[in-house]
């Protein structure tokens, strides 16, 4: 296994095994970290025979729900989510997450912020003193697309930077979102107030989310490639 892989594994692992307990609500990320979550999850739900359900941030999430066989569910059905468990593209010490890398940014986001607590795993590369030294593809802003090419002109002119339009892969032009829209990927200047800016650019008409997740990580789960993870929670910052 890549030495990354090995990351992500031992967090995601220890994770589970922390936070989970019979009779929960999950919430369950997207990415290649939470595959090994969810491995882990269903092993646990087989070998205690624990009674747990589901909810998905994303296609890919659901799909990973249905293949390990577990129980799924919606908002709809519980509107209260015990804990959610996502990975991250970057997080800085205040446990602040750079999020949506994989596009799934504004279902992970509503579920990350309905859950009792909202617990990260991520291998060590993902740490970082400053926001946007370790994960250089841009801050993930979800838009209508109907809308991308003002919002993509107002973000530049008022905050700098560059917001690229994400082109997808194995089909010609943009991605497009399991909900249907487009991603802005913003190169911001690195001088900005992330946290403010963020919170500017959520108020331009057709800006669905973005992928700064502020103040919402309980616990964030560090793995490295030997095999041991660091656990930080919110309280120590
Ligand atoms: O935000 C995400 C998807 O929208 C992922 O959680 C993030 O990209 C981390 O992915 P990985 O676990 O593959 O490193």
């Amino acid at each position: 296994m890549a030495a990354q892989n090995l990351g992500k594994q031992a967090a995601a692992i220890r994770a589970i095994t922390d936070y989970v307990k019979n009779g929960q609500v999950i919430g369950i990320g997207s990415g290649s970290t939470i595959v090994y979550g969810v491995q882990e999850l269903a092993k646990r739900v087989k070998s205690e025979n624990l009674s747990v359900k589901c909810i998905p941030t994303s296609f890919q999430a659901q799909q990973l729900i249905i293949e390990h066989a577990l129980p799924l569910t919606t908002l709809e059905q519980c509107p209260v989510i015990d804990v959610a468990f996502d990975g991250a593209d970057e997080i800085d010490k205040n446990l602040t997450c750079i999020k949506g890398g994989g596009g799934c940014l504004t279902q992970e986001k509503i579920v990350a912020y309905f859950s009792r607590a909202f617990v990260v795993m991520a291998d060590s590369s993902k740490r970082s003193d400053k926001l946007g030294t370790t994960w250089m593809k841009g801050l993930p802003i979800e838009v209508l697309p109907l809308a991308y090419k003002p919002i993509q002109q107002t973000i530049e002119k008022k905050y700098g930077g560059n917001a690229v339009l994400r082109i997808a892969q194995k089909k010609a032009g943009p991605l497009v979102t399991d909900s249907g829209n487009f991603i802005l990927d913003w190169e911001f200047p690195l001088e900005v107030d992330l946290t403010a800016v963020a919170n500017g650019v959520i108020n331009i008409p057709g800006v669905l989310e973005h992928g700064l997740f502020v103040g919402m990580t309980e616990c964030l789960y560090l793995g490295h490639q030997d095999g041991s993870v660091d656990i930080i929670n919110k309280q120590k910052y």
